[in-house]
């Protein structure tokens, strides 16, 4: 293709954006939000570093609680109250529950693969459902156990060096998530770790570059890869082969140690049980790579994130790490490691666990949603094909929800006696929303209690430098990476240890 004709492409591509923009301008009242620029509309009101925050911003300037935006053409709406996701993301379900695809993340960098990408109708619901019947609440128990080897391991790995906390992090959730999908016994270096990161960190950096011009153009799309600027087709191929690395060669591998069996049971296994069931046996095979490759994708980086949130946190709250020392400490004698069945004993620790969630969510603004047909919210239209985002910090930040919303206080879901309170809200808006809600949350935690609970129990978390400056409860959120997947940015902390080193397993754990 020539320079000509990829000038004409994109002058067709930007013109035809403008009038059917000023057409639907002209016609339409959306919701509230910013005026925008001719052709370009929002570009650059859409704030792209903490989001989160800047829409709750805008919301207000505008007073609404549900924003609009248009970005070359496309409409972009952010939901910033409990009431307005109960309304649509949760009343609404059956037209707000789509996927928006982009054609570089999806197309060219081969993250169609993932059933996270599906649109709502069946064949994002048979995947949903094998998905649930194996991380339903009574399925986890299954689990604990590869849950708890993974939290021990963290222990030791602290010890020995403390400095690559991040580092342990991803290896044990990434070790643990293996082994509850394939059985896999991992060891720090294994490539099938270094394979699986990799690939789920090109959606990251595919979402973080921003917009992509092929979004834009569909039509550069067919740009070869050699041509002068299509950085972004060679950028996609390598990714792509990660991409299809995730899906193929853990499964490969799995299928190989069941044909000369030595496969043990594990989610891969009991999916593969009833395979029979099936008529089309490469649409079912897609099916179980893409059940398998997700859960590694969704399932890592948002605990490791968590559990990173965690330590930052003990690091600024003394007061409610040491109620949590107390509490165990109460159970736990100093004499053994805790055990998730101790859970109904602490609940200080789950009062911990959800303050976290709640505190400052993983993913701030969940995931998006597409409308798959127009509808109205509050007499202004919404059309098909929207975006939709769920603000779950501004939900979780809500004074009328959560008062003193910025300040950490796990007793807020507590009774005066210290029991867990059943009235408080648990603050579940972290996991997304809906009929998309995520299915892994039941896993992800008792995988995040389990590993703080053993945390506490061993060591005391203390800050060093710039940690210990004293934090401006409002103004945390600085202390944190601005995008998608908010995880402290990086800190320095001591673990000093409060039992006797000898009640750490060591060695390699093989139980
Ligand atoms: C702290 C941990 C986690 C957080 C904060 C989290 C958060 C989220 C969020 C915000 C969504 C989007 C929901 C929406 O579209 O409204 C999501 C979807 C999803 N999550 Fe999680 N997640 C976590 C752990 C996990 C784990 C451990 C797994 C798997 C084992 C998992 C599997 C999924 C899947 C498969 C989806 C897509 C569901 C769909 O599109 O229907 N997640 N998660």
């Amino acid at each position: 293709m020539s320079t000509a004709h990829s000038l004409v492409y994109l002058l067709a591509g930007l013109v035809s954006v403008f009038l059917f923009s000023a057409y639907r301008r002209r016609r339409v009242r959306y919701p509230p939000g910013p005026k925008g620029l001719p052709v370009l509309g929002n570009l650059f009101d859409v704030p792209v570093d903490y989001p989160w925050i800047g829409f709750c911003d805008i919301g207000k300037q505008h007073g609404s609680d549900v924003v609009h935006f248009q970005v070359l053409g496309t409409h972009l709406v952010v939901l910033n109250s409990l009431q307005a996701v109960g309304d649509l993301l949760e009343k609404q379900s059956n037209v707000y529950s789509d996927r928006p695809s982009t054609i570089m993340l999806d197309e060219l960098s081969g993250w169609s693969r993932s059933w996270v990408q599906l649109d709502y109708g069946e064949r994002w619901k048979e995947h949903r459902r094998l998905f649930h019947q194996n991380f339903r609440p009574s399925a986890i128990p299954q689990y604990h156990a590869k849950q708890a080897k993974a939290a021990r391991r963290l222990l030791r790995f602290i010890v020995d060096s403390p400095e690559r906390l991040v580092e342990h992090l991803r290896f044990i959730v990434g070790a643990m998530v293996l082994d509850t999908v394939f059985a896999f016994d991992v060891k720090p270096g294994d490539p099938m770790i270094k394979l699986v990161e990799n690939a789920a960190d090109t959606a990251i950096e595919t979402i973080a570059a921003g917009v992509w011009m092929v979004d834009v153009i569909p039509a550069l799309k067919y740009i070869p890869s050699w041509f002068p600027g299509a950085r972004f087709q060679r950028k996609a191929r390598e990714w792509k082969k990660q991409v299809d690395g995730l899906f193929d060669i853990p499964y490969g591998h799995f299928k190989e140690s069941m044909r000369v069996g030595d496969a043990k049971p594990c989610f891969m296994s009991t999916l593969l049980s009833n395979v029979d069931d099936y008529e089309d046996l490469a649409q079912t095979e897609e099916m179980f790579a893409s059940l398998a490759g997700v859960s590694y994708v969704a399932g890592s980086d948002t605990i490791v994130s968590t559990l990173a949130t965690f330590v930052f946190a003990m690091t600024l709250f003394p007061e409610a790490q040491a109620a949590a020392h107390i509490a165990l400490d109460d159970v736990l004698k100093g004499k053994r490691l805790p055990e998730i069945e101790d859970r109904e004993a602490l609940p200080y620790i789950t009062a911990l666990l959800y303050e976290l969630l709640r505190w400052h969510p993983v993913t701030p603004i969940a995931l998006p949603h597409r409308t798959s047909a127009d509808s109205y919210y509050q007499g202004c239209f919404i059309p098909a094909g929207t975006n939709v985002f769920g603000n779950s910090w501004a939900i979780l930040h809500d004074p009328t929800l959560y008062p003193e919303p910025h300040r950490f206080r796990p007793e807020r879901f507590l009774r005066a006696d210290g029991s867990l309170n059943p009235d408080a809200r648990v603050p579940v808006e972290g996991f997304g929303f809906g009929r998309r809600i995520c299915p892994g949350r039941h896993f992800a935690q008792d995988m995040l209690w389990i590993t703080i609970a053993h945390v506490l129990a061993v060591f005391e978390i203390q800050p060093v430098g710039d940690a210990s400056r004293k934090v401006d409860p409002e103004d945390v959120e600085q202390y944190f990476t601005p995008r998608f997947v908010s995880m402290p940015k990086p800190f320095e902390c001591r673990f000093r240890l409060r039992v006797a080193e000898g009640l750490i397993p060591s060695g390699d754990l093989d139980q």
